[in-house]
């Protein structure tokens, strides 16, 4: 299960807090965190993600109460079960569609799993631009390589920040579809922030937290 409970999130300097609202959805639901620009939905991800450490609160993935672990072990459960499709993707200009999706294991200091490597290219239809660079690719096919960099260690958890922007309806509708394959395939919960209204649509089944706009009240 994914749950949270007294999450609070305060910047720097004390000057603004975010208070999210409790939520619990059972593992491998789909969860869908929508609301207007700079509501929080980037930040309360970084936070499922390990990545932020809240103020306040309780957080459970799976089994895991990832707040209450070290920072090194803190990574180390990020590294192995927690995919993140960040808004910016993020791949390594330098390296190779197929080099891109070996990082998480290079990351971790492992060896890389070539089988997964080559089935992640499969399924997301990417052998044929294996050995491209980012900079050959289109932003649909940059997004595949950023959904399969993600999956590419079967999280538990797979994160994506707002996944559609900038596309038109045929192309959102293949990226959620990329998403929710992934995400069946290593039977992970996934959670997609976004203020895209067609994800509703799409999605009717999905877990739904809305974010309200931060008002003055969260000035401190
Ligand atoms: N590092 C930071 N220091 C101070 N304030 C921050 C920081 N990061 C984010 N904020 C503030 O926290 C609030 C939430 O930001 P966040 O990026 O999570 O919103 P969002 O809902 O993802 O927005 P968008 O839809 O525009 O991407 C905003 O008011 C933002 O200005």
């Amino acid at each position: 299960m994914l749950a949270w409970s007294g999450l609070s999130v305060a910047w720097a300097g004390g000057a603004k807090a975010i208070a999210f609202a409790d939520f619990e959805a059972p593992h491998g639901a789909r969860v869908v965190v929508c609301g207007p620009s700079g509501c929080g939905k980037s930040t309360l991800l970084a936070v499922l993600a390990g990545l932020l450490t809240p103020q306040q609160g309780q957080l459970q993935v799976g089994d895991t109460h990832p707040l209450s672990l070290k920072a090194s072990e803190r990574d180390a459960w990020r590294g192995q079960q927690v995919g993140l499709v960040p808004q910016r993707l993020h791949l390594a200009q330098a390296l190779t569609v197929q080099e891109n999706l070996a990082l998480p294991f290079v990351a971790a200091g492992l060896p890389v799993d070539e089988a997964r490597v080559s089935q992640c290219l499969q399924q997301l239809g990417l052998s044929a631009l294996a050995q491209r660079r980012p900079h050959e690719l289109s932003v649909g096919q940059a997004q595949r390589v950023a959904i399969g960099r993600a999956v590419m260690r079967s999280p538990t958890l797979l994160l994506a920040d707002e996944p559609t922007a900038h596309l038109d309806d045929a192309h959102a509708d293949a990226a959620l579809r990329l998403l929710d394959e992934a995400a069946q395939a290593v039977q992970a919960t996934l959670l997609i922030a976004t203020h895209d209204q067609r994800l509703l649509t799409r999605w009717p089944q999905a877990h739904v937290l809305r974010l309200p706009a931060l008002t003055g009240l969260e000035l401190a």
